[in-house]
């Protein structure tokens, strides 16, 4: 009995034959050719069993590469690299890496649940002897997908879906990320516009100081919220979340986002409000930015008018007597408005309502030095979900930055380092830290860095000592100062009510 082999192979051949009698026929009868096709094509069909599905790399619009070809292409790249034997490397526009796939006339397979596909790339179209600035442009790449007519329902309904969604994940992986910034030297008209330049900024949680119970905390949140479309859109909310990161100058605010888009794999929009001409601007710039972005706002606090209506409240409360100076600080700010009109009823509007239209996922991120200072309604819990606090340096922060900078996990000195910062509760900002870390020229050693650290520490100690007494002293002096002036003040009184008394016994003495 012929074996399963034996008998495709004889299926194999009979159908070459057929193929090659059918090619014959139609060169010497063109006019019963284009007749006998549908019926060569089911009589074909009945014999082989496969379906064929092909990609082409441009199809519709011109010069615009299709979107499937380059989810296909990403995601045969993961497998192809590995299994097969003749690769083609390509660096694709807004790519940060090589990519490989297989190269022309190369066949994978693929095993989804189960069933097994084939894969071809494949290439067809003359090629030309004539010269040409544009050798390929007569080349139809596409690639070509095999499989089982009995598996045509998961393929149909799964496999590509499947293909579709982890190429986009490839592509997102390997591609460029951005920093994008509204800087006002790319004025078009009246209004800036985004400007991007490559994003490659080093920091990672794992470089950033702070305690790892918060770092940890930060990373699942962020993961939950990129993995929550669906959640997000079940209860019918846009897919966004909000963070207000505060802290002194120096404590790594701005270093935390960086390492969020590391991890998250996120674009940067860099939101410069201080060249924002007005509400509508400010709509616009945020409508183009791109889903898997990180939007900031850095030092909201400082920017203009969404403190600017602030100001003036605290100003009306200010002492009457001054109003020279409050009509002085209204026209200045009158002349701030007059620069950029976004309000800050435009900014939580934009947050609250049209990112809902936009789709896809967006972080907005808030910085502040001063957290008391900014209106509530900015920073409620909804518009900004998560309140971070970044802080003066602990020692768990200390022995990141101590990793990282000198490579040092373990030293003697850590003690006095950890009695200093916990014990004595002297406050230094990672910044701070970081640089007395550094080495200073290549004979520094680790010890002669963590020395120093340490007698910054203690200056930072007599700093804060000296300040306290200064402080102390200052009040005291402000103390004595009112307590003469009450005295003086009774003085004055005594001395009026005498001068009362007399005059009041002179009018009597007088009448008598
Ligand atoms: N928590 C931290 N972990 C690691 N490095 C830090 C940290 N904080 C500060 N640094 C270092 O200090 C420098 C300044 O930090 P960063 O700009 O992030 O501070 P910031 O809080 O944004 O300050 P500002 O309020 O002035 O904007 C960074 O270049 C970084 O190297
Ligand atoms: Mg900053």
């Amino acid at each position: 009995m012929a074996t399963m082999g034996q008998l495709w192979t004889n299926t194999g051949s009979g159908l070459a034959t057929l193929m090659f009698v059918y090619t014959i026929f139609k060169q010497f009868f063109p006019q019963f050719g284009d007749n006998l096709e549908p019926l060569f094509h089911r009589i074909f069909g009945l014999f082989y069993p496969y379906i064929q599905i092909t990609f082409h790399e441009y199809s519709g619009e011109h010069f615009k590469r299709s979107e499937a070809y380059l989810g296909i292409q990403s995601y045969l790249s993961k497998d192809s690299s590995a299994r097969a034997k003749k690769l083609k490397a390509n660096t694709t526009k807004g790519s940060k890496s090589l990519v490989l796939s297989m190269d022309d006339k190369e066949e994978i397979t693929d095993d989804f649940e189960g069933v097994r596909v084939w894969w071809q790339s494949k290439k067809e179209g003359a090629s030309r002897q004539s010269f040409s600035f544009y050798p390929e442009a007569d080349e139809k790449r596409f690639y070509m997908l095999r499989f089982h007519r009995r598996d045509r329902e998961v393929i149909i309904k799964k496999y590509l879906d499947h293909v579709m969604r982890e190429g986009k994940t490839i592509e997102l992986k390997n591609r460029e990320r951005k920093l994008y910034s509204n800087t006002p030297g790319q004025n078009h008209g009246n209004n800036t516009k985004w400007s991007h330049v490559t994003f490659e900024h080093p920091a990672t949680f794992d470089t950033l100081a702070m305690e790892e119970t918060k770092k940890e905390e930060i990373k699942s949140d962020l993961v939950k919220f990129s993995k929550s479309k669906d959640y997000y859109k079940k209860i019918g909310k846009a897919w966004k979340r909000g963070y207000l990161l505060f802290g002194p100058p120096g404590t790594g605010k701005s270093t935390m986002i960086a390492a969020m888009a590391n991890f998250l794999d996120y674009d940067v929009y860099d939101l410069e409000l201080t060249t924002v001409k007005d509400n509508t601007h400010l709509r616009r710039l945020l409508i183009e930015t791109s889903a898997k972005s990180i939007i900031v706002i850095e030092d909201i606090d400082c920017s203009l008018s969404l403190t600017g209506q602030r100001k003036k409240k605290e100003e009306e409360e200010e002492d009457g007597d001054d109003k020279n100076m409050i009509e002085k600080k209204m026209i200045k700010n009158e002349g701030e408005n007059k620069e950029s009109k976004v309000t800050l009823s435009g900014l939580l509007n934009f947050i609250d309502g049209l990112w809902s239209a936009c789709g896809g996922e967006r972080i907005i991120v808030f910085t502040t030095n001063f957290v008391d200072k900014l209106d509530p309604a900015l920073i409620r819990k909804g518009r900004m979900d998560k309140h971070i606090e970044m802080s003066y340096c602990c020692f768990e922060a200390f022995k990141v930055l101590a990793k990282n900078y000198l490579d040092v996990e373990e030293s003697e000195l850590f003690e006095e380092i950890k009695r200093l910062l916990e014990v004595e509760e002297i406050k230094m900002t990672p910044a701070d830290v970081g640089e007395n870390l550094l080495p200073k020229s290549e004979k520094e050693g680790a010890e002669t860095c963590l020395k120093r650290l340490i007698e910054a520490l203690k200056e930072e100690k007599e700093e804060a000592k000296r300040k306290v007494e200064e402080e102390a002293k200052q009040k005291k002096e402000e103390e004595e100062e009112k307590q003469r002036k009450k005295e003086r003040k009774a003085e004055m009184d005594a001395e009026k009510e005498k001068k009362k008394k007399i005059e009041e016994n002179g009018e009597e003495e007088h009448r008598v």
